[in-house]
Formats: structure tokens, C-alpha cells, sequence
């Protein structure tokens, strides 16, 4: 699925309207429409009534072959009713086309037979456009209206809230009326759902303003908004539900849209990844590739044990951890699968005289990750540039090897094959020189100019993970749990990437399929506890 941004929805809106000749009051109409049939489903559900005027009867016994068929004659199911009962929708409206949609939702609901009461956040007067022709419809109509500041109004007075009053032409804070009616609204108690996007969120990067709607459903108009599947936005959004109004999905593919949420679909298809992980049946290890993996050292041997774990429940035949040659005689047993292999350093950590011993272990392997529980050591940069440099396969790099990149003018490093990093936001921040709480304003947008700007393929980890790549194009992931807040959650990660590099997998493959993965397997987890809070690292490996 296609994620856009405003920008981009603005093209596809004006190309539908000006190429293919479809009035921009069609589309107006279709986005009210989707808004109310959403709506109308929402109060179905909470028991206002099951579908009336439908089926007129026997057709289910038909269809069994029960009975003979019979004539059967069905209303818009989607739009109606049976007994609207106490339903008051107050349909929130700004004066842009955000509002529009709105009003044409307004009269949907009318004719479902659910009282609906307009709220204009500006002088209906202001209104331009098709949301004047939709002022003037739902006038016509006769449903009743107020206005913010003029006249006496209770949101909590109704049983649901339409929030139309900012869309993707919104900017920066909502001010005035629109700040005090979006605070009203979340005091009210009421369900909210909004049109397109909640107002007061910024539909680019996920950032909410404040005040921001808290939506208990969006109803995105056309094409996922970037904002929707970035938090807080996310949250701010409650259920997200994509609806057609016209604008044709092959637009966003011609045009090159760079984000997509990372579906199985996506990785299946856009991808090309084998989501069945099929095995030979002549397989064996050496079929499916061996991981060397340069992690741990004396108080953080626990990281490199739980990649090279996680390496090999992602399906890799081999796994060989380079590891300070004091931690041997401790990790001896611990993960009896995994082979060991010694590096010099007397003190349980790392050093720079290590790199060459890395690089003769790394020429029969056939991918090499670097970083969990490296810790730090004089020369490291060097140590690091020399691995960058001459290793002849992928490369994943996390944890402490970030942060040594981080104090590296690498982007002058030569390179031969793709290199993925899988910095948490801190790490992210240490990378690109800003603060966490700017990695976290807009993600994508980061990892997508990172990634092309330095020529690697980005996991910026944490909730709806970005698989960003140097071609430009970001996936975002929707697997995890909040449980897999936990440490050494990303060590697994690492692993698990690895381990499917390993396994032949191009190193962007590898790295959206064991983000998505991951977070699967931390769904699992998590659910196999009595409190998700309870999740450790180790449990997401036994869930994969
Ligand atoms: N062709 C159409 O009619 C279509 C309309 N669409 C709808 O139109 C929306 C975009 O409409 P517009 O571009 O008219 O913009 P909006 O309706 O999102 O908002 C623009 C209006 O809000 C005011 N405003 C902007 N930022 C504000 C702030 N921070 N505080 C207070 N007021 C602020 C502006 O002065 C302007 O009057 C989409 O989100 C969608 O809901 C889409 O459904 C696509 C098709
Ligand atoms: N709320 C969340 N929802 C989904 N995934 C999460 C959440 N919190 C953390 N994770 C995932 O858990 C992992 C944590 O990684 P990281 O912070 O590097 O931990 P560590 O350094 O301890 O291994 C990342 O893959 C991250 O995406
Ligand atoms: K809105």
C-alpha cells in the first residue's frame, strides 16, 4: 500500500481533476460518502441497528440450494440504518475542502435518519469552492447549523463527533476556532471520526500539534498519509481505514511514490521475497549460508549471544561468533549450535589488532554483522574502516559499530557491497548530528535523505520501524509489540537480518523481511505471556 504525502496527494487530486476530467465535486461527494458509510458501520456496531431494507428474505436459503431461487431486491446496505435511534452526529467542519467532505458526509447521515447538527468553525460565509456548493446543499436540506463563537453549542451533547475540520491543508498549529473546537471535541467524551487525517496532525511526518483530535477512526481519503503510520500520529488516528474516492491507485504507482507500508503483499511482490521460506529437500547447511557475526565482549557478552542465536532461527546453516578470546570459556555451551572462534585481547574487550583476524574469518562466510556488545576501544575507527573497506560480502552494523560510524567521516570509505545500519533513534541521532526528539519529528523523512545522502540501506528501529534504502525508497513496517521495549530486542534483529543474508536474500530484502519478521515473532511473544510486560529478548527468538 502507497504512502504519500500532502504534496503528493495535492498532484494526484489536480491530475484526476485536470487530466481525466473528473469534477473535483465528484470526488467530494465520493470522500463524503466513504466518511458516512464509515460512520453509519460504527453505530451498526455499537447497536443502533442491523441493516434495514436489505435482503427482502430467502436469499441466504437460496444460495444453500435449500429452496428455488427467489426474486431478491436489496438497498444500499452501506447507507442505511434500521433504527437510528438516539444518534446525534455533529459534523465539525473548517472552511477548506477538508470541510467539504464533511458536509457531504452530513447529508449521507440525514438520509441514514441520524440527526446531524453542522459546526462551522468559521462564517459559512467563507466558504469557497465545492464546500460552498456543499454549504448549500446540506442547507437546502434543511439540517441545522451553528456556528463556533455565535452560537450556543455542547459537543458532548451528540453521540459522535465528524472532525472535518483540517486536512492536508493544514498548517502548522490549528489556531483560533479550530484549537478551540479540537480541544472541545476530545473533552467530550464523544467517538470522533475524522475525515482524512485528525486535525491538528501534521500529515507528513506524524508529528501532532497541539491541540491534535484523538480519532477513534481515521477515514483516509485516496491514499495513506505519511503522518497516519508515523507516532504519535498513529495513536492519534485510532483505526485507520483507506477509502477510494475516485482518484485511481495507478497514479501513485506511475509517479514513483517512494513509501509503502511493508505488507506481505509488498514483500511478496514490490520485493520479490519468498514469505514461505521454502527449504530444499536436498538442503542442507551449506545451502543456506553462514553468518559471521564480530559482537560482545566482557559485560556484554549476552548481545552476541542472542544475534548469533537469532541468526540461526532465521534459517541459516552456520553461524561463527568472533568474540574477545577471555569470554570463551564462559560462553562455551551457553548456545551450542553456534561455533566460536577466539579473537586476541586479553581483557575481555576488543581492539584494533583484531580487524585482520575478523577479515581472514569473514573470506568463507557469507555475510559479516558487527556491533552488538562491542563496546567501545582506542582505534576503533580504524578498526571499523578496514572491515568497511575489505570485506568481500553485506554488511549489518549495529549497536556500538554505529556509534562508531557516527564519529567517522565514512560517507569517503570505499565499499563493494551494500551495508545496512540499524540504529534506535538515540543511535540515529548520533549518526545524523541532530537530537533524538528531531529523528522522531519526522522519520521517514529522515531515514529516507540519510540513506540516500550516505548510500546504505537504514533500519531506524522503534514502533513502525523505516526501512529506508539509497535508492530512495522507504518501507514501513507494521509488525511489533510494545513489549519488545526491552533489551537486546535489537541484537535479535541483527541476527535475524544476518541470518537471512546469509541465506542469499539481496540485502534489502533481508532487511524489510527480518524487520517484519522480528516484529511477528514479537507479536507471538508477547501474546504468550500473561502480561506483555514480561517479554524478554530471548523470548522473541523462541517465537520465531
Ligand atoms: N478535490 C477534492 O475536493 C478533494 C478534497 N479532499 C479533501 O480536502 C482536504 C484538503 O483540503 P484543503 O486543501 O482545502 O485544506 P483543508 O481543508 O485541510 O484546510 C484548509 C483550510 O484551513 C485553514 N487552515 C490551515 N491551517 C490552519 C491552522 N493551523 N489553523 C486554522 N486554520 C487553518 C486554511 O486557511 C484553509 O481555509 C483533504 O484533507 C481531503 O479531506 C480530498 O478528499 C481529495 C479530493
Ligand atoms: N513499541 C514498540 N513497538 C514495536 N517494536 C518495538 C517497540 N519498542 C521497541 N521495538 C523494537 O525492539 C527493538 C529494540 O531495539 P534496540 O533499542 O536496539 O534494543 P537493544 O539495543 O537493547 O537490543 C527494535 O527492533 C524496535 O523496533
Ligand atoms: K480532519
Amino acid at each position: 500500500m502507497d504512502v504519500v504525502t500532502a504534496e503528493e496527494m495535492r498532484a494526484f487530486d489536480r491530475d484526476t481533476i485536470g487530466r481525466l476530467g473528473i469534477p473535483a465535486i465528484a470526488l467530494m461527494e465520493n470522500a463524503g460518502r466513504a466518511i458516512a458509510e464509515e460512520v453509519i458501520a460504527l453505530c451498526r456496531r455499537r447497536g443502533a441497528g442491523g441493516v434495514g431494507g436489505a435482503r427482502s428474505d430467502g436469499a441466504g436459503a437460496a444460495g444453500r440450494g435449500a429452496a428455488p431461487a427467489r426474486f431478491s431486491v436489496s438497498a444500499d446496505a452501506a447507507l442505511t440504518l434500521a433504527a437510528a435511534g438516539g444518534e446525534h452526529w455533529l459534523v465539525l467542519a473548517g472552511k477548506g475542502n477538508n470541510g467539504g467532505d464533511g458536509l457531504a458526509a452530513a447529508r449521507h447521515l440525514r438520509e441514514a435518519g441520524i440527526a446531524v447538527t453542522l459546526v462551522y468553525a468559521a462564517a459559512p460565509e467563507s466558504l469557497a469552492g465545492e464546500a460552498a456548493l456543499q454549504r448549500d446543499a446540506a442547507a437546502a436540506m434543511g439540517i441545522p447549523a451553528v456556528v463556533y463563537g455565535r452560537d450556543a453549542l455542547d459537543l458532548a451533547a451528540g453521540s459522535g463527533i465528524v472532525d472535518a475540520l483540517l486536512g492536508t491543508g493544514s498548517a502548522g498549529a490549528p489556531r483560533g476556532a479550530y484549537a478551540e473546537l479540537i480541544a472541545a471535541a476530545n473533552a467530550s467524551g464523544r467517538p470522533i471520526v475524522s475525515a482524512d487525517i485528525p486535525s491538528g496532525l501534521d500529515a507528513d511526518t506524524g508529528e501532532t500539534h497541539e491541540p491534535c483530535i484523538h480519532a477513534a477512526l481515521t477515514v483516509c481519503l485516496a491514499f495513506l498519509k505519511r503522518g497516519l503510520v508515523q507516532y504519535p500520529g498513529a495513536a492519534a488516528a485510532g483505526r485507520v481505514v483507506v477509502r477510494s474516492i475516485g482518484i485511481p491507485a495507478v497514479l501513485a504507482r506511475e509517479s514513483g511514490v517512494r513509501v509503502s507500508l511493508l505488507t506481505p503483499e509488498v514483500l511478496a511482490t514490490r520485493l520479490r521475497v519468498d514469505l514461505s521460506r521454502h527449504r530444499s529437500p536436498e538442503g542442507h547447511k551449506g545451502t543456506y549460508g553462514h553468518v559471521l557475526l564480530a559482537a560482545g565482549s566482557l559485560r556484554m557478552s549476552g548481545a552476541g549471544l542472542l544475534s548469533a542465536r537469532a541468526a540461526l532461527r532465521a534459517g541459516c546453516g552456520l553461524v561463527t561468533w568472533a568474540l574477545p578470546e577471555k569470554l570463551l570459556p564462559y560462553m562455551i555451551g551457553s548456545a551450542p549450535e553456534v561455533m566460536l572462534a577466539p579473537v586476541t585481547g586479553g581483557d575481555g574487550e576488543w581492539n584494533a589488532g583484531t580487524a585482520a583476524e575478523v577479515l581472514r574469518l569473514s573470506a568463507s562466510r557469507d555475510c559479516i554483522a558487527l556491533g552488538p556488545g562491542l563496546g567501545r576501544f582506542e582505534g576503533d575507527t580504524e578498526w571499523l574502516r578496514r572491515l568497511w573497506e575489505e570485506t568481500d560480502s553485506a554488511m549489518v552494523i549495529d549497536a556500538d559499530a554505529l556509534n562508531i560510524l557516527a564519529d567517522a567521516e565514512y560517507r569517503t570509505w570505499s565499499r563493494r557491497h551494500p551495508v545496512i545500519l540499524t540504529p534506535h533513534p538515540g543511535e540515529m541521532a548520533r549518526l545524523a548530528g541532530v537530537s533524538t526528539a528531531e529523528v522522531q519529528r519526522d522519520r521517514i523523512g529522515l531515514a529516507l535523505s540519510y540513506a540516500v545522502q550516505q548510500g546504505v540501506i537504514l533500519v531506524l528501529k522503534g514502533a513502525h520501524t523505516v526501512i529506508a534504502t539509497p535508492e530512495g525508497q522507504a518501507y514501513i513496517n507494521i509488525t511489533g509489540h510494545p513489549g519488545m521495549g526491552t533489551g537486546g530486542a535489537g541484537d535479535v534483529l541483527t541476527g535475524i537480518i544476518s541470518g537471512l543474508l546469509a541465506q542469499g536474500l539481496e540485502a534489502v530484502q533481508a532487511a524489510a523481511f527480518g524487520v517484519y519478521l522480528h516484529g511477528l515473532a514479537g507479536e507471538r511473544a508477547a501474546g504468550k505471556r500473561d502480561n506483555p510486560a514480561a517479554l524478554i529478548a530471548g523470548d522473541i527468538i523462541e517465537a520465531l
